[in-house]
């Protein structure tokens, strides 16, 4: 299933595929115009959905119409990641590391990732906004546990830092194959409601594995309430009487939502589910976009004042205390050596990099080379000097 990635110079999205410099120009991409803004898809969805699939099906599409994709991990925990990620955010926080400093389990260790990956989203926000006229579609996948992204404040920084740049949609991945019992398909359609309203923006529901079963079953049940309450009545648990309640209350929910059948592995349905998208952030555009254009402008004002009380700060420091004597601190067991690391591999070195990968990592690097210097110098000195103590002559009785 995996496809090799492109080589190095590809990673940047258009070098050397013919007619990408103008996103989504040609090839088919529909309502695709140049010089509009990268469309952001968050890829949301249960574990083992198939969101990883999705994405790598999605790109590999995109590429083939001469749209090549920014693709962005942010699965801490994944092993290996099946598509030409330009950023992945196992290059900037090490996952395991995370583990054993914190002592957490794997649950906590990717919740906590995360939070230290926010911390540096603004970097990711600018490579963004330098690439943005190389992309028409931003893609995002979001690690295997899906509260980690949709109930975190990480999530929430990173949701609302894309979507007051971006026209951003949700792609809700669910697993056909595995809601064919309406009390299930019930749950599922509940937890995309939940993230509809946590989220709050144009959102679509992409029916997954239609190559196992074809979902035309889950919207006659969406459709037409008789249909569901057929399905329901071959059920008789307590839970079915909740269920037949639960969907009278979700009608208005199905009324205005956008439902595409897909197959991350043979990649049908994937036109019709980009008709959607831009059809969603059109929807972006009319409806979101002045409430995020407001939420940028206070984001804006409240980064300047953090700027000006931090050298405000910093004019005192330097007034205050010699800076250079802080620059090598011995403490350095705060989260943000953390950051900024290789990933999890110890193999990695021979992977191509992604954009993070040179995002701060000179600052730790000369800083070690710094301290290392120093001592280097300290202990030369020691030598010479023992050695001239040496050669000395003795002292004259
Ligand atoms: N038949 C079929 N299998 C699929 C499809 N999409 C994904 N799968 C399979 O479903 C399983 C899970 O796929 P992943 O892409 O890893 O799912 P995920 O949601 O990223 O999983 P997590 O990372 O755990 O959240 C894999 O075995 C895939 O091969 C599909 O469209 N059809």
């Amino acid at each position: 299933m995996a496809e090799a990635a492109p080589p190095a110079e590809n990673r940047e999205g258009s070098a050397g595929v013919p007619g990408a410099s103008a996103p989504g120009g040609g090839g088919g991409v529909p309502g695709a115009a140049a010089g509009d803004r990268p469309v952001c898809l968050l890829v949301l969805g249960m574990a083992g959905s198939g969101k990883t699939t999705f994405v790598q099906r999605l790109t590999a599409h995109l590429h083939s119409h001469t749209c090549p994709p920014y693709v962005i991990n942010l699965d801490p925990a994944v092993h290996s990641v099946p598509f030409p990620a330009n950023i992945d955010i196992r290059d900037t926080v090490n996952y395991k590391q995370v583990m054993q400093q914190y002592g957490l389990g794997p649950n906590g260790g990717i919740v906590t990732a995360l939070n230290l990956f926010a911390t540096r989203f603004d970097q990711v926000m600018q490579f963004l906004e330098k690439k943005q006229q190389n992309h028409r579609f931003v893609l995002i996948d979001t690690p295997g546990q899906i509260e980690v992204f949709t109930w975190s404040a990480s999530g929430t920084i990173i949701t609302e830092a894309l979507a007051s740049s971006f026209p951003c949609v949700v792609l809700y991945v669910m697993d056909t194959s595995r809601s064919v019992s309406p009390v299930t398909f019930m749950s599922n359609m509940l937890y995309a409601c939940s993230i509809l309203y946590k989220t709050k923006l144009p959102f679509i529901v992409v029916m997954n594995k239609t190559d196992i079963i074809d979902h035309r079953f889950a919207v006659d049940w969406m459709q037409d309430f008789e249909v569901f309450q057929d399905a329901l009545n071959q059920e008789t648990s307590y839970v079915s009487n909740l269920t037949r309640s639960m969907s009278l209350v979700l009608d208005q929910f199905y009324a205005d939502l956008r439902v595409v059948g897909v197959s991350a592995v043979t990649g049908s349905g994937l036109d019709e589910l980009l008709v959607q998208v831009e059809d969603a952030a059109a929807e972006y555009d009319r409806d979101y976009r002045p409430e995020y254009e407001r939420l940028r402008r206070e984001l804006a004002e409240a980064r300047c004042q953090k700027q000006n009380e931090q050298l405000e700060r910093l004019q005192k420091d330097l007034g205050e205390v010699d800076m250079r004597s802080n620059t090598h601190s011995e403490d350095v067991s705060g989260p943000s050596d953390l950051i900024m690391t290789r990933g999890n591999h110890d193999d990695q070195e021979d992977e191509e990099d992604s954009d993070t990968d040179d995002i701060d990592h000179s600052v730790t690097e000369d800083s070690k080379e710094d301290v290392s210097f120093g001592t280097f110098l300290k202990e030369r000195r020691e030598v010479i000097e023992a050695r001239g103590r040496r050669s000395a002559p003795p002292p004259d009785p």
